[in-house]
């Protein structure tokens, strides 16, 4: 029933007409470019092609082991944990929550859904168009709160599973109260490292742009910290970085309001960063003109700012440096090839390790082997890590995994696999049949 129901939404998605209006009615809640709005429904939509057919069926794909003796073998399942929850942030209005539903629901589950209240319209059209493809009305529960009511509800329900993606404050709260029962995509202080091959000058610098400052910024896969190796300081990378930063406007919402943090805070955390020897303003750094953005929401220029690489190792600032700052923000440093262990235990100490891109295509800086202390794939763990001269952090479509690695409760989100591992959890039957041996006797006590 949800291969039809997949097929049919994904076609309905493919409609201009459909696709265009939920790619508006994103950019009413969650602002951001029509292209970047419209990148949102082009993967629900290509995620729902996927589970089409018979695939929804297939993620339930069990096995056997042949037993101990005749008619005995062990079945594993993936299987259902039954009431479960979801809760989902405001910056993907449609793809996470679609995403993770439809993954809760193909593995046999029954979810109560709570969509960040800004935003929720954008689900409750969905819902509206899944009906219509034939999702039973009974299959999901759709709720409308605040934080703290959703909160209670999980108390009280007490959902088998929860699947909260947001931030990392809210991620540790409810994986306390709900004792563990739950799986995380939380923040993302995302980083990458341009490694020493200096080449495709103009690409690299169109994807750092795209990655720190599209959807202004607030993406959990947004670059946060830029490693540049110092090969690079004889090309004009940060010239041009700065010329595509100045391109966006806020007339196409290139660049936006700021939904979590306000013009004075994210100019306050740009000053505190100003404080540290040797740190400087790239570009940036002034809030963004004529417009009517309440001041509860922030609007700033895309900023960068500078932090020379032993300043940010330091106790006292790596914290300030690390903060994640959901908006149009990064920072950029720089390396020495002798300086790459310090980069790698920069990076080593960060809590969130989500996606992260080394920019290189030299394999030896790519890979680490054990007799290299220094490489940076073997050396780092962060759950989608694009590897390459076209490596980026944000972007990630249906078919990559995307999520943290490292923790546990790490989830995942999109692919058969994150599917399987969030939605269902192993079960083993053993199937033990006999028949019995004719000349069976009963054997002395053990
Ligand atoms: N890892 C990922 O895949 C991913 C994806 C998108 C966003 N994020 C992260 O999300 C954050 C931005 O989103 P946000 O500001 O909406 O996050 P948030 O944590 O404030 O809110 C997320 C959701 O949790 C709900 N919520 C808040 N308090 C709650 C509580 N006590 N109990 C139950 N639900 C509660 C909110 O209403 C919302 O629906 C960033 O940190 C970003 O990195 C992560």
């Amino acid at each position: 029933m949800y291969g039809d129901i997949s097929a049919k939404a994904a076609h309905m998605l493919s409609l201009p007409k459909v696709s265009d209006f939920f790619t508006r009615l994103i950019q009413r809640v969650s602002p951001k470019s029509y292209q970047q709005a419209y990148g949102e429904v082009y993967v629900t939509q290509k995620f729902l092609e996927n589970f089409c057919g018979d695939q929804v069926r297939f993620l339930a794909r069990s096995f056997a082991v042949p037993g101990n003796h005749l008619g005995q073998q062990s079945h594993g399942f993936r299987w259902p944990y039954g009431p479960v929850a979801i809760i989902t942030p405001f910056n993907f209005p449609l793809e996470i929550p679609v995403l993770q539903l439809m993954g809760a629901l193909y593995m046999g589950n029954k979810p109560v859904l709570k969509v960040d209240s800004k935003v929720s319209i954008v689900m409750e059209q969905m819902l509206r168009l899944l009906h219509n493809c034939g999702l039973p009305v009974e299959d999901v529960d759709f709720i409308n709160s605040d934080g703290k009511t959703m909160n209670k509800l999980l108390q009280e329900a007490n959902p088998r599973m929860t699947l909260f993606t947001g931030s990392s404050r809210v991620a540790e709260k409810l994986a306390g109260d709900l004792k563990g029962k739950i799986k995380l995509e939380d923040a993302g202080f995302d980083w990458k490292i341009l490694g020493p091959d200096v080449q495709q000058e103009d690409y690299i610098a169109w994807v750092c742009d795209q990655d720190a400052y599209a959807c202004s910024g607030q993406k959990c896969s947004a670059q946060s910290l830029l490693f540049i190796h110092e090969n690079w300081s004889q090309t004009s990378l940060i010239s041009k970085l700065k010329d595509l930063a100045e391109r966006r406007k806020l007339e196409d919402l290139t660049v936006g309001p700021v939904l979590t943090f306000t013009t004075d805070s994210m100019l306050e955390h740009v000053n505190k960063l100003l404080e540290i020897p040797g740190s400087k303003l790239l570009f940036g750094g002034q809030p963004l003109k004529d417009h009517s953005i309440p001041s509860i929401y922030g609007a700033i220029k895309p900023t960068a700012v500078y932090v020379p690489l032993e300043e940010i190792v330091k106790g006292k600032n790596y914290e300030l440096v690390t903060k994640e700052i959901f908006g149009p923000f990064q920072i950029v440093t720089d390396y020495k090839s002798s300086q790459l262990p310090i980069v790698l235990d920069a990076l080593e100490r960060m809590h969130a390790h989500l996606t992260a891109a080394v920019v290189s295509n030299d394999p030896l800086f790519l890979q680490a082997r054990f007799y290299v202390t220094n490489q940076v794939i073997g050396n780092t763990v962060n759950g989608t890590t694009y590897a390459g001269l076209r490596a980026r952090t944000t972007g990630a479509p249906q078919n990559h995994w995307f999520g943290p690695a490292g923790d546990p409760r790490g989830a995942g989100i999109g692919t058969p696999e994150a599917i399987k591992l969030v939605w269902s959890c192993h079960r083993e039957i053993i199937y033990d049949v006999g028949p019995v041996p004719n000349n069976w006797e009963i054997p002395p006590s053990t």
